[in-house]
């Protein structure tokens, strides 16, 4: 197989990892690696592995957060967008992102049909998912007030995770396609860790990376 048929999945932890491998099988078209937790890892191995090797696609995968109306736990959030949505500033009229500013921007667009073709072959296996923005946020949503903050900076946001504007920062860098992908462990909003149903969203994973192999 030629170098750039390859792709790319980068995850922040080995269990996300391991679950993706069980899902993809023996194949040698994906290479799966860690990068750490947050935006700036994400970024920065993201970036390291694409100046190692040529990929034709990145996916940022892992577990998240959902939106509540949005995203049930165990179902899964593809991004039609990343959105680094603590990327601005703080004023007196409330938070601005970046945009607004002057300095770039928060909002990175994906591989919208290849996001597509995923959830429909996804709908077809009977698995939930729904394409819609992704926000990457540094810290964990903890409470209902800062959850509402961000639906009404994000409208239709239905998951949350850390590492999405990272990854995709990276593969804009070297003009690589881009798509993330979130299962969802938990509600984003009232922090309790016990709460979280991490099993559940790897095997939703798992499934979604079964899947994957027929999509790209
Ligand atoms: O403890 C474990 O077994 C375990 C297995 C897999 C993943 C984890 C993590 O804690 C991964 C951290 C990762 O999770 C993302 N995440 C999940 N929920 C949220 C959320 O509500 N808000 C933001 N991020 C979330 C995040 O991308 C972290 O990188 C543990």
């Amino acid at each position: 197989m030629a170098v750039n048929e390859r792709i790319l999945i980068v995850t922040s932890v080995e269990a996300e990892r391991e679950a993706i491998r069980r899902g993809i099988g023996d194949t040698e078209r994906f290479e799966v690696a860690v990068v750490g937790v947050g935006s700036a890892s994400a970024a920065a191995g993201t970036a390291a592995a694409l100046a190692n090797g040529s990929y034709r696609l990145v996916i940022n995968a892992g577990i998240g957060g959902g939106f509540a109306g949005q995203a049930d736990i165990g179902t899964l959030v593809i991004a039609s967008e990343c959105v680094a949505a603590d990327l601005g500033a703080e004023t007196a009229d409330g938070f601005v992102l970046i945009d607004e500013l002057g300095f770039g921007s928060a909002r990175i667009q994906t591989e919208s049909q290849l996001s597509d073709s995923w959830q429909m072959k996804l709908g077809q296996a009977g698995i939930t998912s729904i394409v819609a923005p992704i926000v990457t946020v540094t810290t964990v949503t903890g409470t209902a007030s800062t959850a509402s903050k961000l639906e009404t900076l994000v409208p239709g946001a239905a998951a949350e995770a850390m590492e999405g504007f990272g990854a995709a920062t990276a593969a804009k860098l070297f003009a690589t396609p881009f798509i993330e992908i979130r299962a969802i462990s938990n509600a984003v909003g009232p922090r309790n860790r016990e709460d979280w149903r991490i099993k559940d969203a790897l095997m939703a994973l798992e499934a979604a990376s079964k899947v994957l192999v027929e999509v790209v």
